[in-house]
């Protein structure tokens, strides 16, 4: 609702009030427009300032009613009655002023902001426009350019940056209310109509044609197929063209399409995905709301190669110090150099003064000993995090919280080390480690809720996306990437080349096909990890690369890459050539078509033809087939937890909601008569075959995502 009073004698405030960021449900949309109403109706009400409660001015629309049929006065008429009220109306803003929030605050005739505000339309984000209007009042107030920019990105703005680009006219450190109070009657009587954003033009920009064009290009290519961001160049081109009206009109018709699109629902899907994760649980039945972290004042950092420097210096950025200790002289002195450089050039970024002291460098492991939380990140090898255990158990302080950075191997096994096991929990960072946001937080079978909430609610502060999973070979994402990768070296056996196979994910929205990735992260890694599962050997019987492995289809396609010593993009060759080591631009292989004939005449394999759909259906329903074992595993708690691992480390598109949301969105029963179609054309391939929570979903009706855990809950209630 909001709430109308009359204070200073003559201004009538009103105050959003819709915990916790006062949206603008129903029921706040009709409290603005009776206040407004009887505001202008009061004859003692000279002028009015809105304002939002418990410091926050408004976070938008109610992003939970888009779902359902929309109810209650519409906000563009709310707002074009502010801004034709013949009484001043000034917008005090303070905490987040952000979508139908902002655009409120465009209608009214002046805007003062709190300098802790942050201020933006990030409308696109939910793959939406700002259609309140804003769309057509921002480039009027900003600028073409300015508004083309924040309107495209969604990027918030501080307000400093908001008086810099006029969207503000004043911002205080003090009471923003009281400030707009004040302000409110010193400007009664003044005329309004050049505060009447909608009635002034665009500013002029010159090559408008060419900025459009520019933009809209940049703006595809960073879409990766959104359809918003493209929707919003177009709505801020009429703006920046058209009379006001026929631009709002234009703004109604673009929002018409992106409003039931199938990427706006992803995308609001993702929003609240984001949010459910941090309610973590644990089969024990412990939860975030009933554990409480241990105090984390003092970190520390074991093995400073790529992944310990990368931990290191997120840590240090977020304020902690760190102990960071690497026992080879050179390799200290050279992590001690990158790291420096990275804070230097983080900070530079950020506009801040570089962290450097945070971290005190050692060669000795016992240098850890007050360390209230230890993360070890050395090389991927069980025996040698054995080892640092082992040690770690004998070096620190009672209640310290042993954590490992690995991508797949068994914390349970690590736990078994130590003297305190319930310490123990698995952090898997994704590279760099500074840089991606994701972090999956592993825990074990004996890892307490205790040590489950530190490591959550320290991956919080370091600001990451941090995902609570349970423990086993790869946990969520790698345990699914692999299915998705194996499809794809088995299309290569069939008849497609790597650039087919990563064109058609490229187009689904994958910021780089499968093979691509791999040139770009390194095929040995891989090839050392199937190395270390006993694959990746010759048939003993016949000496020749083995298609079946541990009873089960194998591709040794990728292994017999590594032999040649083609590791992607570092070697200069991988899938694709590339002109020199280390370059980034990759051309399909001449060599590499030659060998996929040669590996298939060998095999007696025969080359067909493969289309961009079973690409997409083999490689995305083995992968999402995995993600129903995950969860019939209870390994992941929800499909949020899974689809938000996807789109925050392994670049799954957003606007596609992730694997679990997109199995939604084709239908479970597609998805599983393509997977059922698929397994009977390759029987030995056992990813393919649909697994029972799929199945047990279709049979009860196919319920929409939302209610899975529901449903999974009542199939195992009743086992
Ligand atoms: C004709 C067309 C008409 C109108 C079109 C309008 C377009 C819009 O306005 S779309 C909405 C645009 N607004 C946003 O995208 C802002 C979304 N919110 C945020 O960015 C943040 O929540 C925040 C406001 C910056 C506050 O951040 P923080 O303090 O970190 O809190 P959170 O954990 O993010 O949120 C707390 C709680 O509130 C829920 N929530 C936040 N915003 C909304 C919202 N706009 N609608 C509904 N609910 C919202 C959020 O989900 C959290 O609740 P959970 O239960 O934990 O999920």
């Amino acid at each position: 609702m909001a709430a109308f009073a009359r204070v200073s004698g003559s201004v009538g405030l009103i105050t959003l009030q819709n915990p916790p960021v006062n949206a603008l449900s129903a029921a706040v949309r009709q409290g603005i427009v009776d206040s407004v109403q009887r505001a202008l109706r009061e004859p003692e009400v000279k002028c009015v300032v809105i304002c939002g409660q418990n410091g926050i001015f408004c976070g938008g629309a109610d992003i939970r009613e888009f779902s359902g049929p929309m109810s209650g006065p519409p906000l563009i008429p709310m707002i074009h009655s502010i801004e034709v009220a013949a009484k001043p109306v000034v917008a005090a803003i303070e905490g987040s002023a952000l979508g139908g929030g902002l655009e409120i605050a465009l209608g009214c005739h002046y805007r003062i902001a709190h300098s802790k505000t942050r201020l933006g339309l990030p409308e696109v984000t939910l793959g939406l426009l700002p259609a309140a209007g804003g769309s057509q009042r921002l480039p009027r107030l900003i600028g073409v350019p300015a508004a083309l920019d924040l309107i495209t990105t969604g990027r918030h703005v501080t307000a400093a940056e908001a008086l810099q680009l006029g969207m503000v006219d004043q911002v205080t450190d003090r009471n923003v209310t009281d400030v707009a109070v004040k302000f409110a009657l010193s400007v009664v009587g003044k005329p309004l109509d050049a505060r009447r954003i909608s009635m002034h033009s665009c500013p002029h920009s010159p090559d408008l044609d060419e900025l459009f064009e520019r933009t809209m290009q940049h703006v595809r290519q960073r879409a990766r197929g959104a359809i918003a961001p493209v929707a919003c160049v177009q709505a801020v081109r009429a703006a920046a063209t058209l009379p006001y009206a026929q631009g709002m009109e234009k703004e109604r018709e673009l929002m018409a399409t992106l409003f039931t699109s199938g990427q706006a629902r992803a995308l609001q899907y993702c929003f609240f995905a984001q949010r459910a994760i941090g309610r973590w649980s644990m089969p024990s039945g412990a939860r975030w709301d009933t554990s409480k972290p241990r105090p984390v004042h003092k970190t520390a950092v074991i093995g400073l190669g790529t992944m310990g420097r990368g931990i290191a210096v997120t840590l240090a950025q977020a304020g902690f110090p760190v102990i960071a200790v690497e026992n080879h002289e050179k390799q200290l002195m050279a992590a001690k150099q990158a790291i420096s450089g990275m804070l230097e050039r983080g900070a530079k970024r950020r506009g801040v003064t570089p962290v450097l002291n945070k971290i005190t460098y050692s060669r000795d492991i016992q240098s850890v000993a007050n360390a209230d939380l230890v993360i070890e990140a050395v090389f991927e090898d069980m025996a040698l995090k054995e080892k640092v255990f082992q040690q770690l158990s004998a070096i620190c302080k009672p209640g310290a919280l042993l954590c490992t950075n690995t991508s797949g191997l068994n914390i349970d096994h690590l736990a078994s080390q130590v003297r305190n096991p319930e310490l123990v929990v698995g952090m898997h960072f994704f590279a760099p480690a500074h840089v991606m946001k994701l972090l999956e937080v592993v825990y074990g079978p004996r890892s307490s809720s205790e040590a489950l909430a530190t490591a959550m609610a320290v991956g919080k502060k370091i600001g990451k996306v941090s995902v609570a999973v349970g423990n086993c070979q790869g946990f969520v994402g790698n345990r699914m990437l692999e299915h998705y990768v194996e499809q794809a070296l088995f299309l290569l056996e069939e008849g497609a080349t790597p650039e087919l196979v990563d064109q058609a994910l490229e187009e689904f929205g994958f910021a780089m096909g499968v093979f691509r990735m791999s040139d770009l992260s390194g095929l040995d890694i891989g090839w050392r990890v199937r190395k270390g599962k006993g694959l990746a050997v010759p048939d003993p019987t016949t000496g020749q690369t083995a298609r079946v492995q541990q009873g089960r289809r194998y591709s040794p396609v990728a292994d017999l890459i590594c032999e040649q010593g083609r590791f992607g993009q570092k070697t200069g060759q991988g899938w694709y050539q590339y002109n020199t080591p280390g370059s980034r631009v990759g051309k399909p292989d001449p060599w590499v078509h030659n060998f996929l004939k040669d590996y298939r005449a060998r095999h007696g394999l025969v080359a067909r033809r493969i289309d961009h759909q079973e690409v997409l259906e083999r490689c995305l329903y083995s992968m999402i087939n995995e993600g129903f074992r995950i969860l019939e595993d209870g390994i992941a708690a929800g499909p949020e937890d899974i689809d938000v691992i996807y789109v925050f480390g392994y670049s799954w598109p957003r606007h596609r909601g992730g694997p679990m949301f997109y199995a939604h969105m084709v239908g479970l029963p597609k998805v599983l008569e393509r997977l059922e179609h698929y397994h009977q054309a390759h029987p030995d391939v056992p990813s393919l075959q649909p697994c029972n929570l799929l199945r047990k979903l279709v049979a009860n009706g196919s319920p929409p995502i939302q209610k899975w855990k529901e449903v999974m809950k009542k199939i195992n209630s009743r086992l």
